[in-house]
């Protein structure tokens, strides 16, 4: 028996990575009846005769768009310009990946095209103190490529961000055999972007990433208000000091949380950010 990681799904095939090579499996009859559809990501052990796959392993988290199991980190790209830079959208970015319990990284691009640096710095600045690791990349800087490409070591990571912020560009940079589509070249070939593709992950630097970006929807639909202070780290930090058990750090007395705020300990964007945020999934419609 082998064990390995499903690194592409085929139509009802399962491409698993083992120690020395891939192997082309199919699922045990009995996963239908189970109801177990394996993921790529998912770990599992498997019969490297018979080519099947006999088990698969508890995951630690699984993405639905696209369908990927057991991330360990998503590298979350943020333009400076074009689009322009959106700290609201980032902190939305930022909230979904840690609900999932994946590291996130923050990775600012563009920076060629920067017209005050003063504002970048600021903004890298506050994450950093949040408790982030900032990265300023431009497609030149070959400091950035290596600082992002150390990250990939040992962990399965996704890239997330929103559209034209540069993903793509910034994978090829590092891996250039992946060859992602950025949009100029879908420009020029004359087709939009966003064909649907399934996900594959590919091996970089000791670690697999995926081609394909995760975290498509920013709905909060799987947050509750209440695990939503576990998704800042600065409010993670504070919270134990709340006097009450279950502080939302909103119109609660004597929260340490709002206190941080006020001796700019913690800053006031991302604060301002969280109650947004609270307040919209307070009104969240109940589904049925
Ligand atoms: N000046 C500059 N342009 C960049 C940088 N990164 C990306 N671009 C350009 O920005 C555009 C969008 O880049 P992509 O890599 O396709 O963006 P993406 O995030 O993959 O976009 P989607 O696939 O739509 O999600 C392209 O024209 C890139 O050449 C950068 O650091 N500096
Ligand atoms: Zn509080």
């Amino acid at each position: 028996m082998g064990s390995g990681i499903i690194i592409q799904s085929l139509s009802g095939f399962y491409d698993v990575m083992a120690e020395e090579e891939t192997y082309r499996c199919k699922g045990r009859g009995v996963f239908r009846n189970k109801k177990i559809t394996p993921l790529v990501g998912d770990m599992v052990e498997f019969d490297p005769e018979e080519k099947v796959i006999l088990t698969v392993k508890e995951r630690s988290n699984e993405l639905v768009r696209p369908p990927v199991a057991n991330i360990d980190q998503a590298i979350v790209v943020i333009s400076a310009v074009e689009p322009v830079f959106n700290s609201r959208l980032l902190d939305r970015f930022l909230v979904l990946v840690e609900s999932k319990r994946i590291d996130p990284v923050i990775v600012i691009s563009k920076q060629d095209q920067i017209l005050s640096a003063d504002e970048i710095s600021g903004y890298r600045n506050m994450y950093e103190k949040a408790g982030y690791t900032v990265i300023l990349s431009e497609p030149e800087s070959l400091e950035a490529m290596q600082q992002v490409k150390e990250l990939f070591k040992d962990r399965t990571t996704v890239i997330a961000g929103q559209s034209g912020v540069g993903k793509s560009t910034l994978l090829n940079a590092i891996l250039p055999s992946l060859s992602l589509e950025t949009a100029e070249i879908s420009k020029s070939l004359g087709r939009g972007k966003h064909t649907t593709r399934h996900v594959e992950l590919f091996s970089i630097n000791g670690g697999l990433v995926a081609d394909t970006p995760g975290f498509s929807s920013l709905e909060f639909d799987d947050v509750t208000s209440e695990a939503l202070g576990e998704c800042f780290p600065e409010i993670r930090e504070y919270d134990p000091e709340c006097k009450f058990r279950g502080c939302l750090h909103d119109k609660e007395p004597k929260c340490a949380v709002k206190k941080a705020v006020e001796e700019e300990e913690i800053g006031r964007e991302r604060y301002d950010h969280y109650i947004e945020f609270l307040h919209e999934i307070q009104n969240r419609k109940p589904r049925y």
